[in-house]
């Protein structure tokens, strides 16, 4: 079996804990997301529980989309448990560039703990990154491949994992670079589909220790999920709940045969 593969076959046979302080708009969607995919989601996000949660699960996902003062201390004190835990640990910067206050947090989270991952659209990595600033609330405005930059710095930096996510997904780690070519342009259509390719990887972190090789499996799982999906769908609403159908169809051999990738 192809080792992207063997991650879904894992994911399968370990259902792993996936602890996700995520944001409001999502919070549904990706725990539907995780839980069709054979994970098992629990979004906790008070101060007064947020290590015991972090102890008990198989990885922790941050997503910064709804900030208030009370999440982020939240947040710090998840990320810096998962340290003292070695819990694997995903970041998603959700428009970070777009104010100040994204900006801040955004640097708050990464001093308290290194995420073994972080992943965003071209402009959140490259604004992450101190490039360019072009976030325009939580879209981007720019191609992946313009990203790579700030990516590979971003990975430089903080020696870990970082993706870029978009009509081609890149997956940087020190000089080896990744590319998914699967997915199609239904999935920007539909509010949090990169909180989902978040979540996807906080699985695959969950049961692989090897974050390049988690964070191409996440990816890929969406790739080729969304693909699957899009042939039965003829717009939005249709592709969303299709793509949970997908999530639930897709099997290890599936995936092998399916994802494109130079991997
Ligand atoms: N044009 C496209 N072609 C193929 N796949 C795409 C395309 N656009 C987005 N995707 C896929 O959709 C998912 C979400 O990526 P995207 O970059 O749109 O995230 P995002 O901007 O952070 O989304 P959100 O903030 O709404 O959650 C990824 O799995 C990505 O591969
Ligand atoms: C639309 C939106 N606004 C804040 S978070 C979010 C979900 C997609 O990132
Ligand atoms: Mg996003």
């Amino acid at each position: 079996m192809s080792s992207i593969a063997s991650v879904l076959q894992q994911i399968r046979s370990q259902s792993p804990l996936v602890h996700n302080i995520t944001n409001y708009v999502v919070m549904n969607n990706t725990a539907n997301a995780l839980l069709a995919v054979g994970a098992s989601p629990v979004m906790a996000h008070a101060k007064e529980e947020v290590k015991d949660i972090v102890t008990i699960s198989s990885s922790l996902v941050i997503n910064m989309g709804t900030l208030s003062e009370k999440w982020v201390e939240s947040m710090l004190m998840a990320a810096e448990q998962a340290k003292l835990t070695k819990t694997p640990f995903v970041f998603d910067p959700v428009g970070v560039g777009a104010s100040a206050y994204r900006t801040e947090v955004a640097q708050m989270i990464l001093k308290a703990a290194t995420p073994n991952v972080i992943r965003g659209n071209a402009s959140e990595i490259m604004a992450l990154a101190k490039l360019t600033n072009s976030t325009k609330g939580v879209d981007s405005t720019m191609d992946t491949q313009d990203a790579i930059e700030g990516a590979t710095l971003l990975a430089e930096k903080f020696k870990n994992t970082v993706v870029i996510s978009g009509a081609t997904d890149y997956i940087i780690t020190g000089d080896t670079v990744s590319k998914i070519e699967n997915g199609n342009p239904l999935m920007a259509r539909i509010t949090g589909m990169g909180c989902t390719a978040t979540a996807m990887i906080g699985a695959c972190l969950g049961v692989e220790e090897n974050a390049h090789l988690a964070a191409t499996a996440a990816m890929a799982i969406m790739g080729v999920s969304g693909d699957m999906a899009n042939k039965k769908s003829v717009g939005p609403g249709s592709f969303q709940m299709n793509f949970y159908d997908s999530l639930y169809d897709i099997t290890p051999d599936i995936l092998a045969a399916k994802v494109k990738t130079n991997a």
